[in-house]
């Protein structure tokens, strides 16, 4: 692999937006200016008061700044047709290594439009505008591999343990060359960063089968995105359904991560007082504009008092932070606030910030003042700050791009970083309750930084021609691993695969027991019915498949978009798995169904035709699943498809019976095929009358049909709906986003 997977040995080069490592004193320096923020300490002083920063930080990656420029996007409006609907419009803003962005606003705003889009997983719709990371423009690919996403919504395997499913997305994720017992050491740290110790070796389990509850999951998932070190780590809404107690815990393990230098945006919908003291900056959006980016806390509440119409409650609880500030918490606050003591009161004046600033810009919304709110934040002194702060990032970026980067050493890039903010939130004293409102200013100035040259390891990932850090094989075998080898102890999913073919097998055996050395005329309509049905059912039986790919579509696309493996890896997993099992069924059936029959010819032909149509079943059911959007399409699809092969397989009306418009489709009936090959290998060397003096073979159109051949067409039907089933894998999109 050429292309640098492993980055357990981040690279530093801070003024490109990337930030070091592991910063020396930062976790402190967030700490404090988190305490400083609003924030009761209790908040931040738990028993996993930093964020897990005492169990032994993974050795992760620099972030990247991600620069957004008039950003808008558009898709085909779902309300009047043929018109577009813009659900952002001209964003602009930065994200910053080493902090916390929440993205904020009314339900409907834009919030996952915007995440998934930095993210890459926008698959419908157009962007406008210029978006970069760490100065370059970043591909599908690179997105896939070097950057983590936690989506709202829990995509897990059951059937693993929670650390079996941090290691089997290690594996795959993570550099092929590094041992396995290091893979595991990450999985540990990850498992005790996230707290996550206590249920380590339980069954994840599924809604039928409960194992781990949501909040373990919750984090387990967000484990599952940062097991490769990602440099950006995007989530979304990842505090939805927990209770406040797990999701104070849950963030306070992401905000973490800050400590690593990674760049992380998170959606958040009504975040308690100290979740949203964890973040550095909000962005505000209401009907996809920005209305405010900057520090979250005092100044944002500033600027809603002082800006925006109709904005008493901001005022108010800017009023009580002051207050609270300077410690003169009057009896009259105490009791506004619903508190018991002073510190009481300040705890709960800090859980009002979030819930004012999102309130605040709903009503507006609703009065439909939301242009008003854009109009006052662009024509804002802030606007301009942070548009200088953006030009300035871009110019560095293109200048670094034409001239050689100037090495700076590391403990200047560290301080550097540190007093550019550019890590934790320690420089950002405009969050700082008690920073006087000049200095406030003067830190408001543009950050400046030297260079923005982005190292050679950072340009490399950004250039990646691969969206999985493994290869296709080592992808095959890990998935066979994790995945295979507990469906083959799953008592339902065995049963479901085996179950009606021993049923149907065994009603074959003791129907027509003994009655293919019988060659009396009225036996051959026995026999050729006992081989029709050899050869259909496997078909039907392609049925069971069909859940394989339906049912796990979430889980296929988001392992996908995390970039675990390829299409081709999924499917060719899928079918290993697949076709080892029906080897060894379709061996042990079709040996007492055809000695149990007393047949003629070849068993091995009889055995072929039977795992050839099964396994030919196996990859038609994978089509269908892919190209249909539930399983009750699937499940219409699949029967009624093979229904309309019945009549153009030979037995049902004779192939020269069919009327010349039909005979294309008797061609492309894999049965016909099937039957034929059975049909041959029974009567080949038997010269029986069948009616009126014609041979049965002559009879069905038979006589001088090859076995072999047949058996070839049979097999090019299983490689012509394999690539079909790939090309519907890869380009059907029933997740539209
Ligand atoms: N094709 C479309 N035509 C018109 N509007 C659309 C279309 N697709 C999405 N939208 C709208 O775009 C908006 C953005 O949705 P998005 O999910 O990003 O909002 P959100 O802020 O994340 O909301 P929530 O907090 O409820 O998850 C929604 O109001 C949605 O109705």
């Amino acid at each position: 692999m050429s292309d640098p997977g492993n980055r357990s040995v981040p690279s530093v080069d801070v003024e490109s937006g990337l930030a070091p490592a592991v910063r020396p004193g930062a976790p402190d320096a967030a700490l404090i200016s988190r305490r400083s923020n609003g924030a009761s300490s209790s908040d931040t002083s738990g028993s996993n008061s930093n964020g897990g920063n005492d169990a032994q930080t993974p050795s992760g990656p620099a972030g990247l700044r991600i620069l957004m420029k008039d950003l808008s996007y558009h898709v085909a409006s779902n309300k009047q047709r043929g018109q577009r609907a813009y659900l952002l419009k001209g964003v602009s803003a930065y994200l910053e290594p080493g902090q916390m962005t929440a993205l904020m606003g009314p339900s409907g705003s834009g919030k996952t439009t915007l995440l998934d889009l930095l993210a890459g997983r926008k698959t419908v719709g157009k962007m406008e505008g210029h978006l970069s990371f760490g100065g370059s423009q970043p591909t599908q690919k690179f997105l896939r591999r070097y950057t983590g996403y936690v989506e709202q919504f829990d995509t897990l395997l059951g059937d693993l343990t929670v650390r079996e499913m941090l290691l089997y997305t290690a594996e795959l994720k993570r550099p092929m060359e590094e041992p396995l017992a290091d893979k595991r050491r990450e999985v540990d740290v990850l498992l005790k960063r996230l707290a996550l110790n206590d249920c380590a070796d339980i069954k994840i389990g599924d809604p039928l089968s409960k194992g781990i509850s949501g909040g373990q999951a919750k984090r387990t998932n967000i484990g599952l995105a940062l097991i490769s070190s990602p440099r950006v780590l995007f989530l979304d809404e990842p505090t939805s359904g927990l209770d406040s107690h797990t999701a104070n815990e849950v963030m306070k393990v992401v905000s973490g991560l800050v400590a690593d230098g990674t760049t992380i945006t998170a959606t958040i919908h009504s975040p308690t007082a100290a979740i949203f003291a964890l973040f550095d900056r909000v962005m505000l959006l209401v009907r996809g504009q920005l209305v405010y980016f900057g520090p979250q806390g005092l100044p944002a509440l500033q600027f809603a008092a002082t800006q925006w119409p109709s904005a008493a409650a901001a005022s108010q609880l800017l009023a009580l932070h002051r207050a609270a500030a300077s410690g003169a918490v009057q009896q009259s606050v105490v009791a506004a606030a619903g508190g018991g003591g002073a510190g009481g009161a300040i705890s709960a004046l800090a859980f009002n910030d979030a819930e004012v600033l999102v309130e605040t810009v709903t009503e507006a919304d609703q009065r439909g003042d939301a242009e008003t709110l854009a109009g006052i934040y662009d024509k804002s002194e802030l606007r301009k700050e942070n548009d200088r702060q953006l030009q300035l990032y871009m110019t560095e970026t293109n200048t670094s791009r034409s001239s050689a980067s100037a090495k700076t050493c590391r403990p200047c890039r560290v301080a550097r970083v540190l007093l550019c903010g550019g890590g934790g939130g320690g420089g950002e004293v405009a969050r700082d309750v008690e920073a006087p409102a000049g200095q406030q200013q003067q830190q408001h100035q543009p950050q400046r930084s030297t260079s923005s040259s982005v190292s050679g390891q950072v340009a490399q990932e950004l250039a990646t021609r691969s969206e999985t850090v493994t290869s296709w094989y080592w992808g095959l075998l890990t998935l066979l691993k994790y995945r295979t080898s507990r469906n083959y102890t799953n008592p339902a999913w065995l049963g479901a695969r085996i179950g009606d073919k021993l049923l149907i097998s065994l009603i074959i055996l003791t129907l027509y027991l003994g009655i293919g050395d019988n060659m009396a005329p009225d036996n051959l309509i026995n026999i050729q019915s006992a081989l029709f049905m050899w050869a259909l059912l496997p078909a039907f039986g392609a049925a069971s498949y069909v859940p394989a790919i339906v049912l796990e579509r979430r889980l296929f696309v988001r392992e996908r978009s995390d970039g675990l493996y390829r299409v081709f890896t999924y499917l060719a997993a899928k079918l290993v798995e697949e076709l080892i099992l029906s080897l060894i069924i379709t061996l042990v059936f079709s040996t007492y169904v055809f000695y149990g029959l007393q047949l003629r010819g070849q068993w091995v032909v009889f055995w072929l035709v039977y795992f050839v149509v099964l396994s030919v079943g196996i990859v038609l059911a994978y089509l269908v699943a892919a190209l249909s959007p539930n399983m009750d399409v699937a499940n219409a699809a699949l029967p009624g498809f093979v229904v309309t092969l019945l009549f153009f397989a030979g037995l049902l009306m004779t192939v020269d019976s069919i009327p010349p418009w039909w005979q294309w489709y008797s061609r492309i009936d894999f049965l016909r095929y099937a039957w034929g090959a059975l049909m041959v290998n029974q009567f080949e060397h038997q010269k029986v009358d069948f009616v009126g003096g014609v041979s049965i073979l002559r009879y069905y159109g038979l006589e001088g049909a090859d076995k072999w051949a047949y058996l070839g067409y049979l097999s090019l039907f299983w490689i012509v709906f394999a690539w079909l089933a790939l090309l519907a894998l890869t380009y059907v999109r029933h997740q539209k986003r």
